[in-house]
């Protein structure tokens, strides 16, 4: 039987949905969720995630501001405008968009980011407080990840779950939450030996590699829950790290590239600033 899709494009309609109703509860108490989003340079792939995030502010009914600068801005003037919305009171969120030029340290930009305005989660702050399972915001891509399993009733507890890849930003967080799940965790990445006979162990195999289709039916058990994070632009266009195709074949569930985690992302980023501004306003 073909697996189902989870379609994360439709849960994060949902969730925006709620998220709706929540702000308009807000700004009738004079709260206004505001995300600032900073954009360096003109990537074509950040335009566009940046504009999907906008976007969405909108359609949630919460206020975003865009600020643009050219790839040749210095690490110290990027600093100061983080400095500076770190304290304008009206603002609530504050993400800049990664990669950086490299004249730029992501590692300072992030650390000067005030903690409490950070909704992407990748502060050291954050992230120690959900390696110790403290409240804070959770990185949106692997939060997302969370609702849609949730929302699918995929249960996680006792499962063996393989995550491919260990970036700080998705294979490292989404590890600690499935484990914080009751999961048993396996990561993976490109010094993995054999990595098949691992994936092939998977009850939920969670792909963060960033190489298109690399995941194929002979890494998958059948019955798995497979999620596909990977977002890679080739000549036919958007496709996942899962050869959806074939997996979709053997697997119980499966998200789409486009059209699963993606949405869900930026989602989550919305959720953040709301509950920023809800513990702002106390
Ligand atoms: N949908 C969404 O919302 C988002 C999607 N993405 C997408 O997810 C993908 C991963 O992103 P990100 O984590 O930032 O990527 P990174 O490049 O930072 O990390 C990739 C990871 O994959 C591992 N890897 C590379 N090659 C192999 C291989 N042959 N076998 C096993 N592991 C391998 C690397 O291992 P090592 O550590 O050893 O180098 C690394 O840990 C990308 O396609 C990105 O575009 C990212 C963020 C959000
Ligand atoms: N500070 C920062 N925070 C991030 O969260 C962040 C970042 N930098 N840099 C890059 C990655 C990547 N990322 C995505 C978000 C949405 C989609 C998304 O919506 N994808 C759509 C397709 C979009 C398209 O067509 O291009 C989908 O999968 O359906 C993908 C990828 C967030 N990231």
């Amino acid at each position: 039987m073909p697996a189902k899709i989870i379609s994360g494009k439709q849960i994060a309609a949902d969730i925006r949905l709620e998220l709706k109703d929540e702000v308009s509860e807000l700004r009738k108490n004079d709260i206004f969720p505001k995300l600032v989003v900073v954009l360096v340079g003109n990537n074509p792939a950040s335009e566009s995630y940046v504009k999907g995030k906008i976007r969405a502010a909108e359609e949630i009914g919460m206020e975003s501001v865009l600020i643009r600068y050219a790839d040749t801005i210095s690490e110290d003037e990027l600093l100061s405008k983080v400095n500076d919305l770190n304290k304008d009171e009206s603002v609530h969120g504050i993400l800049v968009q990664l990669p950086l030029p490299k004249q730029i340290s992501e590692q300072r930009v992030i650390e000067a980011i005030a903690a409490e305005k950070d909704v992407d989660g990748f502060h050291p702050e954050s992230v120690g407080r959900m390696v110790t399972g403290l409240e804070t915001f959770l990185s949106c891509t692997p939060a997302g990840i969370m609702q849609l399993l949730k929302r699918s009733d995929v249960s996680l507890q006792g499962k063996h779950a393989v995550v491919v890849g260990r970036s700080n930003i998705v294979g490292k967080p989404i590890s600690l939450l499935l484990l914080q799940a009751d999961a048993t965790v396996t990561i993976c990445h490109s010094k993995t030996v054999d990595l098949a006979s691992i994936t092939k162990q998977a009850d939920v195999l969670i792909a963060a590699v960033g190489r298109a289709e690399m995941i194929t039916k002979d890494h998958v058990k059948p019955g798995a829950v497979v999620i596909d994070v990977g977002v890679n632009r080739t000549d036919a266009g958007l496709v996942g790290d899962v050869k959806f195709d074939e997996v979709s074949e053997i697997a119980s569930a499966i998200t789409p590239v486009p059209g699963g985690v993606g949405p869900m992302t930026i989602t989550m980023l919305m959720a953040n600033t709301i509950e920023s501004a809800k513990r702002h306003a106390g």
